[in-house]
């Protein structure tokens, strides 16, 4: 036989050896990643050879929290697992008990794990929302003491209805009288964006008061959406890298990362420079945190500040901004629901009222519906509509769950929120009577059946805060006007790490 034929057997049955190498692993693979095996006792949703379900996730990203939530209802379990090549072994759980359990329980076993911290490592640093323990126990300590109830009655209420007002004359007055189109999603985080970087650290930046979305916003949005798209495409660095390439003109993360340590580096330095002229008796969130020390028993430098300043941002700006958000689109959907809160608040909240703000407080504390409204709103559209954690030791779950040490555990307050399993056969209607007991009284529900502000050790705190924000706002708004969403528009979230409306939403404003 001459070489070149001898050449050719050899690629012909290196050829037919590796095709039978691949049809042995695609047959043994057949609905999950190579070498993965599904976890032993768990529900499985298979996917496709190889990729397992990184395809069917991917082509879902725009509606990725109906996707979870049809998933749990295919699979017909609470506590499942969803293989996607590229992506590390995860527990998907809306079972409360779980939820409870690694939220609470055994919290100590579950951190932020490597891909979260590497994912928002650019727009969180190690501020709050990344950090585990004694680095997030000092920055949990230091902030805590600005949440108390003198502070609430006594400042912040003063400072929502101030907010309030100017976005009621400078905005919503002239395009009632104008007939003009407002996105009520933006105005809803101007407003908490501009009560929220007042309260906290002490800035008037008006930006109800601009047309445009401010740029740190545009580039703050974008890197938080970025940091969510990285926990669940593995494509990501390569995207991120030919992006670079291919759309050179278009702002690249590293602008979108200066914009946002300016905007922080800009709320320090008017700090120091007030402190240095002498300004004195600041009391917020930044003094707390220029004052405290760190898990190092040091004051806190720079890098440290900004991370406090963007962190809170996040917590303070968005949620809240996305809560009204939907409420009031919930509100448009059923005018009933509304009808009842103008009754609730009808003669309680006068225009003497809003002038005294510790009046408002104990008030706007007293209307049970208002708040069933607002829980309601984040039972069906959660703030942080998915997370995870990462689990240090194997554990066993209250449902008799093997986790092992290294896996993600993923729970979906959006899901759960919609599950009949978990709410009943009405999960998915949008019924704030749920939360209201027969003698007319809010009755909460645990923080383990309705984890929108989390649970255990890390509960999220400002939810007195954002309660109290949101509640001043639809009560001053829906004593004022009535809204009428501009037809023939889609009003549906964007993925990202909270839940935006993807275009905004268009409103119509009329004076009641
Ligand atoms: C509707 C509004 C809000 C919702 C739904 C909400 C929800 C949450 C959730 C789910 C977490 C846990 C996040 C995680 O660690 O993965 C959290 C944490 C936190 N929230 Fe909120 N939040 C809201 C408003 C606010 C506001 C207005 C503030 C004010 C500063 C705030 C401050 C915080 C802080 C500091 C944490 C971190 C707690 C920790 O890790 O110890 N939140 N929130």
């Amino acid at each position: 036989m001459s070489m070149d034929n001898r050449t050719l057997q050899t690629v012909g049955i290196a050829g037919v050896a590796a095709s039978a190498i691949i049809a042995a692993l695609t047959a043994k693979y057949n609905d999950r990643p190579l070498f993965y095996e599904h976890p032993e006792g768990i529900a499985h949703k298979g996917g496709y050879p190889i990729v397992g379900n990184l395809t069917r996730l991917l082509g879902n990203i725009d509606r990725i929290y109906d996707f979870q939530t049809e998933q749990f209802e295919q699979v017909g379990a609470l506590t499942m697992t969803m293989p996607v090549a590229g992506n590390p072994t995860a527990v998907m759980t809306i079972d409360p008990q779980n939820v409870e359990y690694f939220l609470k329980g055994n919290f100590k076993n579950y951190l932020k794990g490597p891909k979260f911290n590497s994912s928002l490592r650019e727009l969180l640093g190690n501020g709050i929302f990344n950090a585990n323990g004694e680095k997030w126990k000092y920055q949990r300590k230091a902030a805590s003491h600005i949440f108390n109830v003198k502070n609430f009655r006594d400042e912040f209420t003063d400072v929502f209805v101030k907010e309030m007002l100017l976005m009621c004359n400078q905005i919503l007055d002239k395009a009632a009288v104008k007939g003009s189109i407002v996105d009520f999603h933006e105005l809803m985080f101007k407003f908490t964006l501009d009560s929220f970087v007042y309260l906290g650290f002490g800035v008037q930046l008006n930006s109800l008061l601009k047309k445009e979305k401010v740029p740190f916003a545009v580039s703050f949005d974008h890197l938080q959406r970025l940091g969510a798209l990285r926990f669940i495409n593995p494509f990501m660095p390569l995207t991120e890298s030919i992006g670079k390439f291919l759309t050179p003109w278009k702002m690249s993360t590293a602008d979108h990362v200066h914009a946002v340590d300016k905007f922080a580096e800009d709320v320090i330095t008017q700090r120091r420079k007030e402190i240095s002229e002498g300004v004195e008796g600041h009391k917020d969130l930044l003094s707390r945190f220029m004052n405290t020390l760190n898990e190092n028993g040091e004051k806190l430098n720079d890098i440290e500040l900004r991370d406090t300043v963007l962190n809170f941002i996040i917590a303070g700006r968005d949620t809240t901004a996305q809560a009204l958000s939907w409420l009031f689109y919930n509100l448009s959907l059923q005018p009933r629901i509304e009808k009842k809160i103008l009754e609730e608040i009808h003669d309680k909240i006068s225009d003497d009222t809003e002038k005294d703000s510790p009046a408002l407080y104990e008030i706007i504390n007293g209307l049970p519906y208002l708040h069933a409204v607002f829980f309601e709103t984040l039972r069906l559209h959660p703030s942080v509509p998915s997370n995870q954690k990462y689990a240090l030791e194997d554990d066993i779950w209250p449902d008799g769950t093997v986790i092992k040490a290294g896996y993600y555990v993923n729970w979906s307050p959006y899901a759960q929120g919609r599950s009949t399993q978990v709410w009943g056969p009405n999960a998915k209607e949008f019924y704030p009577e749920r939360w209201i007991d027969e003698e007319g009284n809010l009755c909460r529900e645990s923080a383990s059946k309705w984890p929108v502000f989390h649970a255990g050790p890390r509960i999220c705190l400002g939810q007195n805060l954002a309660t109290l924000e949101a509640l001043v706002c639809v009560a001053m708004l829906l004593k004022r006007y009535t809204f009428k969403l501009v037809p023939g528009q889609q009003v549906t979230y964007e993925f990202s790490l909270t839940l935006p409306m993807k275009n905004g939403m268009k409103v119509y404003v009329e004076k009641r």
